[in-house]
């Protein structure tokens, strides 16, 4: 169950109601008051801040039940998640204090003249010479943002700086959300392009389907920095190791496996070429409108890529249908859209990853009773399938050896790198991947990105730490 904790800001008038008839109140609502801040005291009245952890469900019936008593007025309500973001959460800091006219006059006019003059004449030099090595575009159209959907560019824009932190905190990278207030495909790439000399690589996110894919490929193409969507790629390659982990844990092969992946969209359709890359053999992709099955035609080419594949189940039929029998259902669609009853028509055994954001294909409650291995995109729930294992590591790894691409090579040693630090004394239900928390993660997803960026011949330059042994020390 997920919980919030709010700050409520009530007046109370001190002949009609006293402190102990609120604490009840909001414990009779199922909150627990975690600290009580005075902010005007008075003879009559006084306004206080009282810090409540409830859980998300029981929000509103709490806050109607401290409206019904007499003689209080509510002021305000603000949760923590909305005070972290006051005022935005990241800014730009200098790497040097410019304290007199000399430190001017080398970082700005006329020093910063002759610099400009070098890269001028060897572009190469704007890696060594500005903060394009370190720094990564995050982009969005605001079109599919988590599974909220079509929300625009400004309401992407928490989503995206909270992906910039995450590269900073987990990987050193600087990364800048870029939310473009077009959803025309051509203009998108114009954009891109036209911004993309300050940047080391461009990190895609949240741009609906189909057009990512043209947006990504003809990027990737026509740029000579590294294109990532990361909603495809991220969330495929994170999806892989927890795969391998989760087979180990229930003992079954990937090979023999029969997987369902519902929503193919971005995520899902990369899914669906990262499974069968990785070996599986029966593969049935769900969307609205049910099955995609080998032989069908289909207006959307990656699906029509997929009703070409042998892999790929040729029985129609709803996800409630197909999911009986299936030994794996991946989610990445929307919330709620399977119950208990059809979780238990899967096979025995069976691993379910429900990663819609914010809210999963099915209630982690209501699943886990019945499956052996269950995983969200959530961080409140243990085994979170998320792409923030991916994206600061293998971006980390991309800029450090300078890659020109991104390819698949370097996404499977992604994956194998995250399955692999789950030792195999540690693995279990619970814990099939690491926490994003754990340090090890981007250090070997780095080094292995760059090893099969070197073995495949897209790095432009070894790191430091691979030039004497031919692998990172
Ligand atoms: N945990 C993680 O790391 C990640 C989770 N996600 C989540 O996966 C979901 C999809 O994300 P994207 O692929 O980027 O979006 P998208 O918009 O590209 O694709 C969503 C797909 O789901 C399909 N869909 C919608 N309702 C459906 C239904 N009832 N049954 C079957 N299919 C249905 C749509 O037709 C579409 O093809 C979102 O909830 C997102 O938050 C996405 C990326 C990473
Ligand atoms: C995690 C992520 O990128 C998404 O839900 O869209
Ligand atoms: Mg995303």
């Amino acid at each position: 169950m997920a919980f919030n904790s709010l700050i409520l800001r009530l007046e109370l008038v001190h002949s009609k109601v006293n402190f102990g008839e609120v604490a009840s109140a909001i414990s009779r609502a199922g909150g627990d008051i975690t600290s009580i801040d005075v902010i005007r005291p008075g003879q009559d009245s006084s306004v206080r801040d009282i810090t409540v952890h409830v859980a998300e469900i029981a929000e509103a019936s709490l806050i109607e039940s401290l409206k019904s008593l007499a003689g209080i007025q509510l002021i305000n309500v603000s949760d923590r998640t909305f005070l972290a973001h006051l005022g935005g959460k990241i800014s730009v800091q200098p790497n040097l204090p410019i304290k007199n006219r000399d430190d001017l006059s080398r970082v700005y006019t006329p020093g910063v003249a002759r610099v400009c003059t070098s890269i001028h004449e060897n572009p190469k030099k704007a890696y060594s010479l500005t903060i394009k090595r370190n720094t990564v575009a995050v982009v969005t159209d605001g079109t599919a943002v988590l599974g909220l959907g079509d929300i625009g560019p400004h309401a992407a824009a928490p989503v995206m700086e909270g992906k910039a932190m995450l590269f900073k905190q987990l990987a050193g990278v600087d990364a800048f959300p870029i939310c473009l207030d077009t959803k025309d495909t051509e203009e998108i790439i114009r954009t891109i392009k036209a911004i993309s000399p300050i940047f080391g690589g461009i990190n895609l996110e949240d741009i609906s389907s189909p057009r990512c894919f043209e947006i990504e490929t003809r990027l990737a193409e026509e740029l000579d920095i590294p294109v990532f969507h990361d909603d495809q790629h991220g969330t495929a390659v994170v999806v892989i190791a927890g795969l391998l982990n989760a087979l180990k844990v229930v003992g079954k092969r990937i090979e023999n496996v029969r997987v369902v992946v519902n929503g193919i969209g971005a995520a899902g359709v990369s899914i669906c070429k990262m499974l069968l890359a990785a070996g599986v053999s029966r593969l049935v992709p769900v969307d609205r409108d049910g099955a995609i099955i080998q032989g069908g035609t289909y207006p959307h080419p990656m699906w029509q890529w997929l009703a070409d594949q042998p892999q790929v189940e040729s029985q129609p039929g709803t996800l409630k249908e197909v999911i009986r029998d299936a030994d794996v259902f991946i989610g990445v669609s929307r919330a709620n859209l399977l119950n208990a009853a059809d979780v238990q028509r899967m096979a025995a055994n069976s691993i379910v990853f429900a990663m819609a954001n914010p809210q999963p294909e099915i209630a982690p409650e209501e699943a886990i009773p019945h499956v052996r291995v269950f995983a969200t995109g959530r961080s409140d729930y243990p085994n979170q399938i998320n792409n923030v294992l991916v994206f600061p590591g293998i971006f980390r790894g991309a800029l450090d050896c300078r890659a020109r691409h991104i390819n698949e090579p370097m996404k499977l040693a992604a994956a194998r790198a995250i399955a692999s630090v789950v030792s195999e004394r540690e693995l279990n239900e619970q814990y099939i991947i690491p926490s994003i928390f754990n340090e090890q993660v981007v250090t070997e997803v780095r080094k292995s990105v760059i090893e099969a960026a070197i073995l495949t011949g897209t790095a432009r330059r070894i790191p430091p730490d691979f030039r004497s042994s031919g692998g990172a020390k």
